[in-house]
């Protein structure tokens, strides 16, 4: 197992209290795995991979634990994580695509943070070049500014970058958001790929969009209100899901493969609840349709086969 994360708490502070972005989360990834994180907006996702490689400045390690590859780490405490970040894990922001210096050109950039490291970067040269080959790029984009590349360039860049020093975990957040379907098709095989040739143990990709998902991810986990509601392999959550959240978020999409033409898709009804705090019990149950008194207590996450959890008392 390289990630084991376990009962995490992460809240931001704020005026009008706490919100409880993550509310108790245990999970683990296998190594090789590469985990599709989804739900709907606000429901935690990006909160989930910031905590495991940086917390931002309002973002508070209320308890539990993540373990990589056997060590504990330190993730309340920004300067001893320095340690861990970029060599042992690695994130691809939201906006990587804005988050390079315009002012530097690439290669320099590149040269200093490995030099930040203690790595001359006279070492890690010819690596660097055979993988910007690996995802499609010239060796020539070293001598240009950000600016100069397209979006989907950059992402690849960035991924290039992230990925340098073989990290044992790379979080990639919608990395392929603003791309044109084509290039996140490029993206999502380059993602794989990296996976594919060990140059990162495990993988989590935050995405909005299941069908990425379902094209490269091996499990999926579904999160609902700064909790996990299901964990299970890519075809069982997509084939047979057993929370009534993921049912009713499968139901919604279109049928991998088939045309939907004109036809509306299925929206949920109701809105996520607040989480400054959240509602007693699952916090789904105001919008499901199989809600029933157990449900005022909060259900477990628990396994109910082997590598498939579920936080749901109808499934156990
Ligand atoms: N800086 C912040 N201060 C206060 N609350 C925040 C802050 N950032 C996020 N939140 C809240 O934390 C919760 C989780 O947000 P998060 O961004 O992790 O969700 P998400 O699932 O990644 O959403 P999206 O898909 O829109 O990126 C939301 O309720 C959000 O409003």
């Amino acid at each position: 197992m390289s990630l084991a994360v376990e009962d995490l708490r992460v809240y931001y502070r704020t005026l009008r209290g706490d919100v409880r972005a993550l509310d108790g989360v245990t999970f683990s990834l296998a190594d090789h795995e590469i985990m599709g994180l989804v739900g709907e907006s606000g429901c935690g996702k990006t909160t989930l991979g910031k905590s495991l490689v940086r917390l931002d400045g309002r973002m508070r390690h209320v308890g539990g634990t993540v373990t990589l590859d056997g060590r504990e780490l330190p993730i309340g405490e920004d300067a001893r994580m320095n340690e861990f970040r970029f060599a042992e894990v690695s994130v691809v922001p939201q906006y990587a695509m804005s988050a390079m210096n315009p002012t530097r050109r690439i290669g320099r950039m590149v040269r200093e943070l490995v030099g930040s490291r203690g790595i001359p970067f006279a070492s890690v040269r010819s690596e660097l070049d055979r993988r910007l080959a690996l995802v499609g790029l010239d060796a020539e984009v070293l001598e240009r500014y950000p600016i100069e590349l397209s979006g989907g360039m950059k992402q690849r860049m960035v991924m290039v970058i992230s990925t340098l020093l073989n990290p044992s975990l790379l979080v990639a957040d919608e990395v392929t958001s603003a791309l044109d379907v084509s290039t996140q098709r490029a993206v999502a095989t380059a993602l794989a790929g990296f996976r594919d040739r060990d140059l990162v143990r495990s993988m989590i990709v935050i995405s909005h969009d299941l069908s990425l998902v379902y094209q490269i991810a091996d499990t999926v986990t579904v999160m609902y209100a700064g909790r996990l509601a299901e964990k299970g392999p890519t075809e069982v959550i997509v084939e047979r899901p057993r929370h009534p959240y993921t049912q009713l978020l499968i139901s919604a999409l279109p049928e991998v493969g088939v045309r939907y033409g004109g036809k509306r898709l299925a929206g949920i009804p109701g809105s996520p609840p607040s989480l400054r705090p959240p509602p007693p019990g699952c916090r789904f149950r105001a919008r499901c349709p199989l809600a029933y008194g157990k449900c005022a207590e909060q259900p477990p996450f628990a396994e109910i086969e082997p590598g498939h959890a579920v936080a749901c008392w109808r499934a156990s």
